[in-house]
């Protein structure tokens, strides 16, 4: 029997299956991940989150001076995504719950580069600094919805790519059991996330988020902060801005900073720990 190690948490529900591996000694392959992320004959989780320390692993070396951990995270597909801001507040509170880091402020190796985290030591909200967001252009670029209308999208990169979309109600996204077309598909060679987004107040908006490998999800930090950017772009708000996101798992709030600097503050729980056996997992090609 190959029994591995988890802990299960979740950051506004969207939920992460946590495994530790300081000296990288695993090789979770991207059928594993998937049947790992089963919600009915594995764990079930939005994505994956592995603990391992920079040094140990090809991705993240580079960053080991400055980052003593890296979140090597995977999407409930299996496959890689540069960034995941939820799971960095999970990693996070992870690396503090398992003693790993102090509470406080300490920087973590992603493969959208390093992040500094603030983890307080009485359980609060998890505050991450995103960094800078990119907007690449949005000419062009459209959104499908089901009822066969098109709304253009406006592109924010996070280290992730992004289409956010505008809408009166987000019952228009439909039941996003499958990913909501975006056109040109070269504006988004690597797949995209797609968020739909409406106003509630000055400041403050509500999102639905279909995730690029992992589908519909409860929640998705790089997303809010691109709602996020996309939002005070069309408001015309001066910098620095503080926008509330709401999300179908909770509340996130973000600011963009006068340098452009965005810091996405929230929840981060572990809820669960215990040992999976490997060989029993489903495993789907
Ligand atoms: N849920 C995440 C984003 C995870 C990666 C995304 N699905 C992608 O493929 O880019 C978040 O909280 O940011």
């Amino acid at each position: 029997m190959s029994t591995l190690r988890f802990l299960k948490g979740h950051g506004t529900e969207n939920d992460f299956v946590i495994v530790p591996d300081a000296d990288g000694a695993l090789d979770l392959s991207a059928a594993q991940v998937a049947a790992l992320c089963d919600r009915r004959a594995g764990i079930g989780a939005d994505g994956v989150l592995r603990v391992v320390r920079s040094a140990k692993d090809p991705a993240a070396a580079h960053m080991a001076a400055e980052a003593e951990w890296f979140m090597d995270y995977r999407n409930a597909d299996g496959s890689i995504a540069e960034m995941c801001g939820n799971g960095t507040r999970v990693f996070a509170r992870y690396l503090v719950a398992a003693g790993e880091a102090a509470p406080g402020t300490f920087k973590i190796a992603t493969r959208g580069g390093i992040k500094t985290m603030q983890v307080p030591a009485d359980g609060g909200d998890v505050t991450v600094d995103m960094g800078v967001a990119k907007l690449p252009g949005s000419d062009g670029i459209e959104v499908t919805l089901p009822d066969g209308t098109t709304r253009p999208a406006v592109n924010v990169n996070m280290g992730n790519p992004h289409a956010v979309v505008f809408v009166d109600d987000l019952d228009e996204a439909g039941n996003l059991f499958t990913a909501p077309p975006v056109a040109p598909a070269a504006a988004y060679p690597e797949g995209v996330n797609v968020e739909f987004v409406v106003d509630r107040a000055p400041g403050h908006v509500a999102m639905r988020v279909h995730e690029r490998g992992s589908g519909e999800t409860r929640s998705c930090g790089t997303g809010a902060c691109a709602v996020m950017v996309a939002t005070a772009r069309r408001d015309g708000a001066a910098l620095p801005a503080t926008y509330t996101v709401d999300v179908p798992g909770g509340r996130l709030v973000i600011t963009e900073h006068a340098d452009g600097r965005i810091e996405m503050t929230g929840p981060a729980r572990i809820v669960a720990e215990g040992e999976v056996d490997l060989g029993e997992l489903t495993l789907r090609s």
